[in-house]
């Protein structure tokens, strides 16, 4: 992600005296005269943004954690940035005091993207209650069973596609998250490659993450007057891509609700999300409230899901190309278990700890969205004799909650068997309740749906290939590094890699079972 610099400096120094009178005014507004928590010294105005990776901002704020503990407070261009480096303030702040701490911030941008639909970013009120309320509905645990077959079709055409076409193991990746996506939510079988539906919403999320982070967004909530730029302006392409968020967010929201809408008049709709919510809809209600609320909740899965669930895949590949005897130890329990002579479905799960312990070490090692959402408080507050003002943004660092050294050691090594007890047995928490979906009332409530997926996609691959370092033309194996994309959420810079076929008789059940 990058800022646009010169647009920046402009701002700057048109903002600076309106900043000062901001800081000045939030500086008198604490009633106790208690400090606000720790963190490096902000200059004037800008605050910490020249200490801050920008690209990687939970690479600092992990540094800084030494320095300053558990809890933080960073200023960015006239904003307080709470941040919260431990699971054991996050569960005492976020979950313990949800009324404080479950609102997000207003980001300028959301708006001018055309994001305010979205549950993820809509502020805490009457509306993301409502959302809140048809996701438990429709994603709950109870509703993960009625699905499975779902995940295990679709991780067998993923195998299939990679058989076919392996140097397109991503793309096969991001369609098997899409397709599991779409039909759960439509009852929509969207094609493999090059869907209209997928690619629409694919393209919006690809300017929500690398357009809408905390700190672009607090450059905008600084200088309000550079949303007023015209799109044309020298610097001001976020601006363009602004009017194109518009119009791709109302296409998302639209077509594929209609398409069941349109099925469910027919009587051709397929079971799904969707279809399920419309039929619950409350019939005295004629404000069209409910109807907005399930388009809204349903363009949000894609949003939330798809991508995320992908990116998790693609480390765990990079994560068996950089450690073979893991890759090793997986296989070979997956093969006790299963002879060779079937693929795993999902009552294998608790025959396979070690391949449980991978997802969860997947997770763990590079955490999909490194810095949560952030949340901001609705009111003031005091922790540990910190005061906390309402309006602050609450940064939930997952990044580092993962590398604590009071309990995990080695933090930037793949170690499935840290998630062991000493006496052998899987540690009792369930994937689903890992920092990696964040806490207390926005915590993901995709959370089931994806673990149990992302299980599917993972055993079935281990099942069938042995990941290994592609050659070049010369026969030499490529060097693969761990290198990532930056912004909201991260993902592996595509690397390639060789799926070897563990047998023919694996290759031929993934045929059979698709016929
Ligand atoms: C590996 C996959 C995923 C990861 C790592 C992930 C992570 C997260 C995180 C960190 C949050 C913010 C929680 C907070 O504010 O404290 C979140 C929110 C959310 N996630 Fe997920 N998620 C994943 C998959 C999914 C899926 C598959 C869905 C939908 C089926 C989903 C739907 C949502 C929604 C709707 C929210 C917003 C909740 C709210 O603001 O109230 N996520 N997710």
């Amino acid at each position: 992600m990058m800022l646009d610099q010169p647009f920046v400096v402009i701002a700057v120094i048109a903002s600076a005296t309106l900043l000062y009178a901001r800081y000045d005014s939030k500086r008198r507004a604490n009633p106790s005269g208690l400090p606000l928590p720790p963190g490096p010294r902000p200059l004037p105005f800008l605050g910490n943004i020249l200490n801050l990776n920008l690209f990687e901002p939970w690479l600092s704020y992990t540094q800084w954690r030494k320095t300053y503990g558990d809890i933080m407070c960073s200023r960015l261009l006239g904003q307080n940035f709470i941040i919260i480096n431990s699971q054991k303030v996050a569960k005492e702040l976020v979950e313990q005091r949800s009324t404080i701490y479950s609102d997000r911030p207003v980001i300028a941008t959301n708006k001018l993207f055309g994001m305010d639909f979205n549950t993820v970013l809509q502020p805490y009120g009457a509306v993301w209650r409502l959302h809140r309320k048809l996701f438990h509905y429709a994603l709950r645990p109870e509703t993960v069973p009625r699905y499975r077959e779902l995940y295990l079709q679709k991780a067998r055409t993923l195998l299939l596609n990679i058989f076919e076409e392996p140097t397109e193991y991503v793309a096969h990746l991001k369609g098997f998250t899409a397709s599991i996506i779409m039909a759960l939510t439509y009852g929509y079988d969207a094609k493999p490659r090059d869907d209209p539906m997928v690619k629409a919403v694919e393209e919006l999320v690809a300017l929500l993450t690398n357009v809408l982070t905390a700190e672009r967004a607090a450059v905008l909530t600084a200088f309000p007057a550079l949303e007023r730029i015209p799109a044309w302006f020298p610097g001001a392409r976020f601006k363009r891509q602004a009017l194109y968020g518009r119009k791709l967010a109302a296409r998302v929201n639209d077509v594929p609700f209609y398409f069941v809408k349109d099925n469910l008049a027919a009587g051709t709709a397929v079971p799904s999300m969707v279809s399920d919510l419309l039929s619950q809809i409350d019939e005295k209600d004629n404000s069209g409230e409910q109807e907005q609320a399930i388009k809204a909740t349903a363009a949000t899965v894609f949003i939330a899901g798809a991508e995320t669930s992908a990116s998790t895949l693609q480390s765990f590949i990079l994560a068996m190309l950089l450690y073979p005897e893991v890759q090793a130890r997986a296989q070979a329990e997956i093969d006790s278990v299963l002879g060779g002579s079937r693929l795993p479905d999902f009552n294998d799960r608790l025959s396979l700890p070690y391949v449980e312990a991978i997802l969860r070490e997947a997770l763990r090692w590079r955490p999909v969205v490194p810095l949560g959402i952030p949340h901001a408080t609705s009111s003031d507050d005091v922790y540990d004799g910190y005061f906390i003002p309402k309006g602050s943004l609450v940064i939930i660092n997952i990044w580092a909650m993962g590398r604590d050294e009071n309990k995990y050691s080695d933090v930037d090594e793949f170690i499935p068997e840290r998630h062991f007890t000493s006496d052998g047995q899987l540690a009792p928490e369930p994937v689903s309740s890992n920092p990696i979906f964040g806490f207390g009332r926005r915590q993901c409530p995709g959370r089931f749906v994806s673990e149990s997926f992302t299980w599917a996609a993972i055993a079935s691959i281990l099942a069938t290939f042995r990941l290994a370092k592609a050659k070049d033309e010369q026969g030499k194996e490529i060097d693969v590094k761990a290198e990532y994309t930056t912004g909201l959420a991260i993902q592996p810079v595509k690397f390639p890699c060789a799926f070897i076929s563990r047998s023919a008789e694996r290759e031929n059940l993934v045929r059979g079972s698709l016929q």
